[in-house]
């Protein structure tokens, strides 16, 4: 994918964001070639430090942050938030966008060759470097992903769908393979961090017993377990093949909202989802509807298929002698 990619053109993408996002493309090429090259010249899992939201940096968090900052310096992004910074970065002060990045998604997986990406959204540039930022999720002009794995892919919508382009290592150029990508309606999967279980709220562990109680349960049929712990992985089969994916807040100190961020996780992974006909909600309301409050917010979030994220808002509308039942009239959710 080049700066005046066709396909972007024929999409009528704006040539600021167009050029934006070829840019991270161009950074991803790069990243996916020295992910895959991984221990022969560094050591690219090895800690180096804590970022602001308390989590263990690895050398590849610092060297993604900074090759997408370099490449962005004299671009139209005017304000960068990441993951890896306190505060927003000033760019190109002439620039009209801002870029919210986790610039390296599932950081634990590094050391051990899983998948793992890049998650990215863009707004238009506010009055302040701030404003940019704290602000309604709705207001996204662009947000996708970069998935490093077996294969190198890009999703990324523009507010007109979902689009994935993959990697072709042999000329280093991102290619178009479905413009139109949608989340299946039916699945059998559920993807939660199961060791929780004990300080999840009420309606999590009712809606998991009952996934967990399989054909013997209320939905009456059965069901398969995925936890990859990388966002991007999640996603990526999420929007292959369906199902569901959780992060509830819970009991535990600093988890009462989650783990996973508003701004450069959550909202840009729910733009992509709705775009391909998904929903993505904080368990009960959606986070398209919702504003970022600070840079680093954490927020619950629930994913996936339509019918199953609904599903989940609906346990929040129980009754606790119902939540705490074991299946009690549950029944009548039936799927
Ligand atoms: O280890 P846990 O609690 O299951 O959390 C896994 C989650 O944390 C994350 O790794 C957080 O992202 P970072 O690696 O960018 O901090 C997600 O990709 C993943 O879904
Ligand atoms: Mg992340
Ligand atoms: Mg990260």
């Amino acid at each position: 994918m080049s700066a005046h990619d066709p396909i972007f053109a024929a999409a009528g993408i704006p040539p600021a964001l167009e050029d934006t996002v070829a840019r991270l493309a161009r950074v991803g090429a790069q990243l996916a070639r020295m992910i895959a090259r991984g221990g022969l010249e560094h050591d690219l899992g090895g800690a180096v430090g804590t970022n602001t939201g308390g989590d263990a940096q690895k050398a590849l968090d610092v060297i993604a942050d900074e090759a997408f900052m370099e490449a962005l310096k004299d671009s139209p992004v005017r304000d960068y938030a990441s993951e890896e910074q306190d505060s927003v970065v000033t760019l190109n002060g002439e620039g009209s966008l801002a870029l919210a990045i986790d610039p390296l998604d599932g950081s634990s997986n590094i050391d051990v060759n899983v998948s793992i990406g890049t998650i990215f959204s863009i707004y238009p540039v506010g009055d302040t470097a701030e404003a940019s930022f704290l602000r309604p999720t709705t207001d996204q002009l662009a947000a996708g992903y970069i998935i490093y794995g077996p294969q190198c892919c890009m999703m990324v919508t523009f507010g007109k769908g979902t689009l994935k382009y993959v990697l072709d290592p042999e000329d280093g150029l991102f290619h178009l393979v479905n413009d139109k990508v949608q989340v299946p309606l039916k699945s059998s999967e559920y993807a939660i961090n199961a060791s929780n279980y004990r300080h999840w709220p009420r309606p999590i562990r009712a809606y998991i017993d009952d996934c967990v109680a399989g054909a013997e349960g209320p939905h009456a049929r059965n069901f398969n377990m995925r936890w990859i712990a990388s966002l991007v992985a999640e996603t990526h089969r999420i929007l292959t093949r369906g199902g569901i994916f959780l992060y509830p807040g819970d009991d535990r100190k600093g988890y009462e909202r989650g783990r996973l961020r508003m701004l450069y996780e959550c909202a840009p992974i729910a733009m992509l989802v709705t775009q391909a006909g998904g929903q993505a909600t904080d368990g009960a309301d959606a986070i398209l509807g919702q504003s970022v409050p600070d840079l680093h917010a954490r927020t619950p979030f629930v994913f996936g298929s339509a019918e199953k994220v609904a599903r989940v808002a609906a346990y929040h509308d129980l009754p606790d002698h119902e939540t705490s039942a074991l299946f009690g009239n549950r029944g009548l959710f039936r799927s």
